[in-house]
């Protein structure tokens, strides 16, 4: 599988690099589309690249804006996903932009994943995909060692899966890799020596021992130290 590695010389500029070409490929894609499907990580590195990425100027009344996974949290946890979208990315000029959920209140998300994924059926093939990367090769919630990492990595797998996984202190749910992997334009965000370790760790090994080879094929890796 190849990919595109791009090293910066620091966080700042990789931050206004990367929300830059996102800005870019979103407005590329809306030239000849109606809807554009923007997919963006949670977790701790996404949200400089929000901070910068919110305020671009393009028509994000109609971007539909998603996490790649999302921890079976209610929205006021800390650890939500969805909490962060909403507090650094729908925001500034952004908050035209369309969220559709990955999670449902009060529901379980062994059954919730249904309807969930039903709404994001039409939004395929995502337009922009934005990825993290955990230091076990995990990316969205597609982690080694999973309890469903099959079905997740599963050319014939549904949009979203449930999961849980040791690494995981919460359920998840995530897009199944195809989903991630079949997007138009794909982005890699990693930050750190030990990150980039890893990377370079999980090169020849499955996709069950490293996820992140899932959806590294054409994709732009992004790193700095
Ligand atoms: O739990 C998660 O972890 C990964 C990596 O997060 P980071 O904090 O190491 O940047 C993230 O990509 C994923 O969306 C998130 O749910």
């Amino acid at each position: 599988m190849s990919y595109e590695f791009i090293e910066y010389p620091d966080r700042e500029m990789l931050v206004i690099d990367l929300a830059n070409q996102i800005a870019g490929d979103l407005r590329a894609l809306l030239r000849h589309e109606d809807r554009v499907a923007l997919a963006v990580p949670g977790g701790t590195s996404p949200g400089p690249v929000f901070d910068d990425l919110c305020a671009a100027d393009l028509d994000w009344s109609r971007v539909d804006v998603m996490l790649s996974d999302e921890r079976w949290v209610p929205e006021q946890s800390e650890r939500s996903n969805t909490r962060l979208l909403r507090e650094r990315l729908l925001v500034e000029r952004a908050a035209q932009a369309r969220l559709l959920p990955l999670y449902a209140d009060g529901q379980d998300c062994d059954t919730a994943v249904a309807a969930l994924g039903e709404t994001i059926k039409n939004e395929l093939p995502l337009g922009v995909v934005l990825l993290g990367m955990g230091l076990d090769m995990h990316t969205a919630s597609i982690f080694p060692e999973a309890d469903r990492l099959d079905e997740a990595l599963d050319p014939k797998a549904p949009i979203l899966v449930p999961m849980r996984a040791p690494g995981a202190p919460e359920p998840r749910v995530t897009l199944s890799a195809q989903v991630l992997n079949g997007a138009l334009r794909k982005h890699v965000l990693i930050f750190g020596a030990d990150k980039r370790a890893a990377l370079d760790g999980a090169r020849g090994l499955s996709e069950r021992d490293a996820p992140i080879n899932a959806v590294l094929s054409g994709a732009k890796v992004h790193w700095a130290a």
